[in-house]
């Protein structure tokens, strides 16, 4: 095989509670990548089509993640990527994270699949590194092992995939402003109060165990976050109302999707997740802001490869 096509999810970070640590991964939004073997050493950005990214190797983060993986591979023969940006830099969907495990996960393909999962995800890392200035996984491992994952520790890394509840649907809208993932960290406080560490954890475990039992009272009752969407919720305009009327529509819980300004909600059935959307739309329609919005059930395969030569 010489040349791969994959899809590459967009996904939510964060659900909420899980800040950096929790993710799912998304069906209807992503890019779409070609990536090929050529007889030139070395990894180049060959096409972006869709967005205003760099082609130098050290600046984009497709080609970052590629050349981690390179260097530990050292195969005889270099590749080249072609990158059709359909998930908008700086939306708070994974728009970086998607290309950044994209290539890692095609060359893995086209290489005879040398890596395990973590390992990919390793390497995606350094790729997300360089447009967040975090090595977070937050985004890449639900991308590559698909469904929701929870990332337990990253040095050494270990990615915990969980059970996605049947029918769980995801509704996002994408206000159309950009905010960057670096600096939506920056605005963070470094120290938090114990009362809100102690609400946090408890419902990061909860979610946890409400994904495992089917309980969606529960799953409910957990998406909350008492730590960092009292701040970067000043970012994101209408996020109050918008919030409210998904939950008044019926949306099991609704937050800031990574770091924004993407707002995810999560339903029990496709009906109500479109009519959480509709909802949502609505209130961004009586203002300027132009946005788009995706209802999605939950991606439990992650990237998947579209066609090979
Ligand atoms: N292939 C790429 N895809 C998306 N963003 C990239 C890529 N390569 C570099 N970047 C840079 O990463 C930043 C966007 O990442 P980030 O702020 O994390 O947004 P997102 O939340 O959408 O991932 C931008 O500065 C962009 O120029
Ligand atoms: N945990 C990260 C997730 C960033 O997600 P993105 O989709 O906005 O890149 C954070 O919240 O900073």
């Amino acid at each position: 095989m010489n040349q791969i096509k994959i899809f590459s999810p967009a996904t939510v970070a964060n659900v909420s509670c899980g800040f950096d640590v929790l993710g799912f991964c998304l069906d209807t939004i992503g890019d779409d990548m070609v990536i090929r073997k050529t007889t030139e050493k070395g990894i180049r950005i060959s096409k972006i089509v869709g967005a205003d990214l760099p082609f130098e190797a050290d600046k984009n983060v497709a080609s970052v993640s590629a050349l981690a993986l390179y260097n530990d591979a050292q195969p005889d023969c270099g590749f080249e990527i072609d990158i059709y940006k359909n998930i908008k830099p700086g939306s708070g969907i994974g728009s970086s994270s998607a290309s950044a495990s994209g290539s890692v996960f095609a060359i893995n393909e086209l290489l005879g699949r040398p890596y395990n999962k973590t390992q990919l995800t390793q390497f995606a890392m350094k790729g997300e590194a360089i447009a967040s200035g975090c090595e977070h996984a937050d985004n890449i491992a639900p991308g590559i092992f698909g469904g929701f994952t929870l990332v337990k520790s990253t040095t050494p890394l270990q990615v915990l995939q969980l059970p996605t509840p049947d029918n769980l649907y995801a509704t996002i809208i994408h206000p159309q402003i950009e905010i960057k993932t670096s600096e939506a960290r920056a605005i963070l406080p470094k120290n938090i109060p114990l009362q809100n560490a102690i609400t946090q954890w408890s419902n990061v475990g909860s979610l946890v165990h409400a994904l495992h039992t089917n309980d969606y009272k529960l799953l409910s009752d957990s998406l909350n976050d008492v730590v960092v969407e009292p701040y970067r919720s000043q970012l994101i305009p209408h996020f109050d109302v918008v919030k409210a009327e998904a939950i008044k529509v019926g949306a099991l819980g609704a937050g800031i999707s990574g770091s924004g300004p993407s707002i995810f909600a999560l339903s029990k059935s496709k009906i109500t997740a479109e009519a959480v959307a509709e909802a949502m739309q609505n209130i961004y329609s009586k203002t300027d802001i132009s946005f788009n919005t995706y209802v999605s059930k939950i991606n439990t395969e992650g990237i998947r490869v579209m066609k090979n030569e």
